[in-house]
């Protein structure tokens, strides 16, 4: 299959830019051809409301706050952290599935916060998403036929002639039999109803796929033929993946890149074989000391690094760095104070401590975590937080 090689829009005529008879504004540089996605600084932040009409926002709930980030063209970018630290809700923003509230998205050199209507349409429909849950995604009142023909006819594609053999040959590439066109979702296994979730992303020939947990509803058994499938579609259609996983193993035997999230931001990035064989952040350290390695010998001599409490709340993050409430190498006063930014420590390996070359270098010892600055940030209105997500999730799109 060809990607759909849709040119950027073109300009529009109000775009100073596109038009010779205006002063000539300097255009930005275009980042080089193999970058898909160019992320800078984005933020999602979604309201606390309060009040009999929740008409008074008492707050804000910081899920992404402030990822940079790039994704190359053909690649897989994993996105890892633990759950509620923002990787969802950075893949939604991504795609505009839900409004960024600040930073920049380039998709293929447009950047996707200007884009509107038609634009926007026809950019979306080169960036799809597969969803964790794939029975409460499809709809189970659709037979397959009609789940994956709707794509293609919201978006003016739907070819009477050809429409069937095209919906025929997208099952069969994810290892569907075409007599699954009649059926509907209940009849399916978890394997093969993602299958079909991953079918209706795909025919739509885009050149992006967010992944969003694919594989951590299903058993354990069909998670691997599930990453298979996803690795052998990417090699046919040249797609670009970005895969959400709070599962180390799964990205790490999938991923060319990996970034690690931490309450709205992203604290590591690296190559996948640097980010296992050294990772550099104390998060980091720490997720991976908890993942069990198959060789007892290896494993009976690990350092096992508790991570303590919960992630802290979103709405009231901590000052400074925003793991130094659980972090057992946390320095006074730097750490509580001052946010580090992401920095590169080795070539393509980034970073945001301040002490990763201590830490790295055995200079400082980790310690216990104390108790209390664990508490300080998760006891803010949590429950009340919670709530608030579960009424505006709502209102959202069904899968969305
Ligand atoms: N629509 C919303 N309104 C308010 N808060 C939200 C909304 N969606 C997500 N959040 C909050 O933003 C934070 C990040 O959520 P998100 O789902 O992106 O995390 P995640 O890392 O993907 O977690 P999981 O793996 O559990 O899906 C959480 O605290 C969540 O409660």
């Amino acid at each position: 299959m060809t990607t759909d090689a849709t040119p950027s829009d073109p300009a529009s005529p109000a775009d100073p830019a596109s038009d010779p008879a205006s002063p000539s504004v300097p255009a930005e540089p275009a980042p080089p051809a193999e970058v898909l996605v160019e992320v800078t600084d984005l933020q999602v932040h979604f309201p606390i409301k309060r009040g009999v009409f929740f008409d008074r926002t008492i707050g804000h709930v910081h899920a992404v706050d402030g990822v940079s980030l790039t994704i190359r063209r053909g690649e897989t970018y994993g996105l890892v952290g633990e759950s509620g630290c923002g990787k969802t809700t950075f893949g939604r923003g991504l795609l505009r599935l839900v409004e960024p509230t600040g930073g920049k998205a380039l998709f293929d050199g447009s950047d996707l916060r200007e884009l509107k209507g038609e634009a926007l349409r026809k950019a979306r429909r080169r960036m799809q998403m597969v969803f964790q849950d794939p029975l409460s995604s499809l709809d189970p009142r659709q037979n397959v036929e009609s789940t994956l023909s709707e794509g293609l006819k919201s978006h003016g594609l739907w070819d009477k002639e050809s429409g069937h053999r095209t919906l025929k040959e997208i099952l069969d590439a994810v290892g569907l039999p075409a007599t699954a066109l009649r059926r509907y979702p209940h009849e399916f296994s978890g394997g093969q109803r993602q299958r079909i979730g991953i079918a209706r992303a795909l025919i739509l020939k885009p050149d992006l796929i967010v992944a969003d947990e694919p594989v951590s509803a299903l058993d354990v058994s069909v998670q691997a033929q599930v990453l298979n499938l996803l690795e052998d579609l990417q090699e046919r259609y040249g797609l670009t993946y970005l895969l959400i996983a709070h599962d180390l193993a799964v990205v790490r035997h999938t991923s060319d890149r990996v970034g690690v999230m931490y309450l709205g931001g992203l604290v590591e990035e690296s190559s996948s074989a640097d980010l296992y064989e050294q990772p550099l952040h104390p998060y980091t350290r720490t997720l991976l000391s908890a993942v069990p390695v198959p060789d007892p010998t290896i494993e009976d001599s690990r350092q096992r690094i508790l991570l303590s409490g919960d992630l802290p709340s979103p709405a009231n993050p901590p000052s400074g760095c925003r793991f130094h409430t659980r972090c057992p190498w946390r320095q006074e006063t730097r750490c509580d104070t001052d946010r580090p930014a992401l920095r590169e420590l080795a070539p393509g390996h980034r970073v945001a401590c301040h002490y990763a070359e201590d830490i790295r270098d055995g200079k400082i010892q980790p310690h216990e975590v104390r108790p209390e600055l664990v508490e300080a940030h998760t006891a803010l209105d949590s429950a009340s937080v919670q709530a608030v997500t579960a009424e505006i999730a709502g209102t959202l799109p069904p899968g969305h």
